[in-house]
């Protein structure tokens, strides 16, 4: 297994909740605009550390009586330097068009629009896509969906998006950095990593065991199993690092962390004549993980048939799914898979 990177140990103190009292904030960390009852955009022109941000947050939802809802994943992120981080990691330059998946209170949100990115937030909460709507109101670099990110028709929406801007500058694909719920996890990877055509760089905060589940796990573990085949597919993954869970609010019972995926180009993708059966065989090789591909994929060929196939690939003929890498599945699927 891939060494994991260090931890980036950000702990900051936490408030209790609710109601979440604001603590003056002192002029020297805040600057002297950043008084309550300022519009929450002023505020946003301050923030720049991560204790503004801290404050920021809890004002934001201070100021719709919100208590954040555990079912919508609503943990906010409490520290700038790791909204900075997660969009260095996206390399987000001026010009740039992001996709927010849940923007909330609007603190990653701040920092891709400071970034120069023209951001499509989809935020399910009609609260929360109020409160966001309302902090940028007076730029036009955001536009906040008030939709299911699992229901809504993502590739339309930011098509249509990305040809709504008018600039010279104007990319041809769109980013995607994003603080999800943990929930929808893998709803988020299975829609948007195939999405190549209109995405390149995928930057999201996730749970810590599904980051590693992801990216890290290897041929030969437990942990291996048909995701890792999907993401290989269809891009480059990475894990960039770890985020301790006292940077939220309220604080998750567990740790997160920043995973990159660079998606693959339709031209890139591994040769199979159809993904739509070449994931049904990697699936139906994992729905019997300890058994031998031979039996598992019998309704495929015969089993002699399977032998020769893996033979060929290089395989014995006593392999299991867990002992095949991406090219392996490939190269198995176009020997035993004919149009
Ligand atoms: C972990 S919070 C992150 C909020 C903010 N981006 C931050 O970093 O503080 C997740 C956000 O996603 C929103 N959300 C939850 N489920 C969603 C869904 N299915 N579609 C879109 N947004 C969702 C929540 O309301 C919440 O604002």
């Amino acid at each position: 297994m891939a060494a994991i990177p260090q931890a980036v140990s950000h702990v900051l103190p936490l408030q209790p909740f609710p109601p979440y009292p604001l603590p003056t904030p002192s002029p020297s960390r805040t600057g002297a605009r950043h008084r309550r009852g300022e519009s929450f955009i002023a505020c946003s022109k301050g923030l720049r550390g991560s204790h503004d941000d801290y404050h920021a947050t809890l004002r934001a939802l201070n100021s719709k009586g919100r208590t954040p809802r555990k079912s919508l994943g609503q943990h906010y992120m409490l520290n700038n330097d790791i909204n900075e981080q997660l969009v260095n990691a996206a390399g987000v330059k001026e010009g740039d068009v992001v996709l927010e998946i849940g923007p909330g209170t609007g603190s990653l949100t701040n920092v891709l629009i400071h970034a120069g990115a023209t951001v499509l937030g989809i935020e399910k909460d009609p609260y929360m896509a109020s409160i966001v709507t309302e902090r940028f109101a007076e730029t036009n670099r955001l536009k906040v969906l008030q939709e299911d990110f699992v229901k809504c028709h993502i590739h339309s929406h930011m098509s249509s998006f990305l040809a709504s801007i008018v600039s010279d500058m104007k990319p041809r694909y769109a980013k995607v950095v994003s603080n999800i719920p943990f929930n929808i996890s893998t709803d988020v990877v299975k829609q948007i990593l195939p999405m190549g055509d209109i995405f390149s760089e995928v930057v999201l905060l996730l749970q810590e065991e599904t980051a590693v589940r992801l990216v890290v796990s290897a041929l030969r573990t437990s942990e291996y199993r048909p995701i890792n085949i999907f993401v290989n597919f269809y891009s480059v993954p990475e894990y960039k690092f770890n985020v301790p869970r006292t940077n939220f609010f309220p604080q998750p019972n567990v740790d997160a962390a920043v995973v990159k995926f660079r998606l693959k180009k339709t031209a890139d993708y591994p040769p199979v004549s159809s993904t739509r059966s070449f994931f049904s065989m990697v699936n139906s090789a994992f729905n019997g993980k300890r058994k031998m591909l031979r039996k598992s994929l019998q309704h495929l060929c015969t089993a002699v048939e399977i032998e020769k196939a893996l033979e060929e690939v290089g395989l014995p003929a006593t392999s299991r799914p867990g002992e095949l890498t991406l090219d392996d599945f490939v190269k198995l699927h176009n020997l035993m898979v004919k149009d």
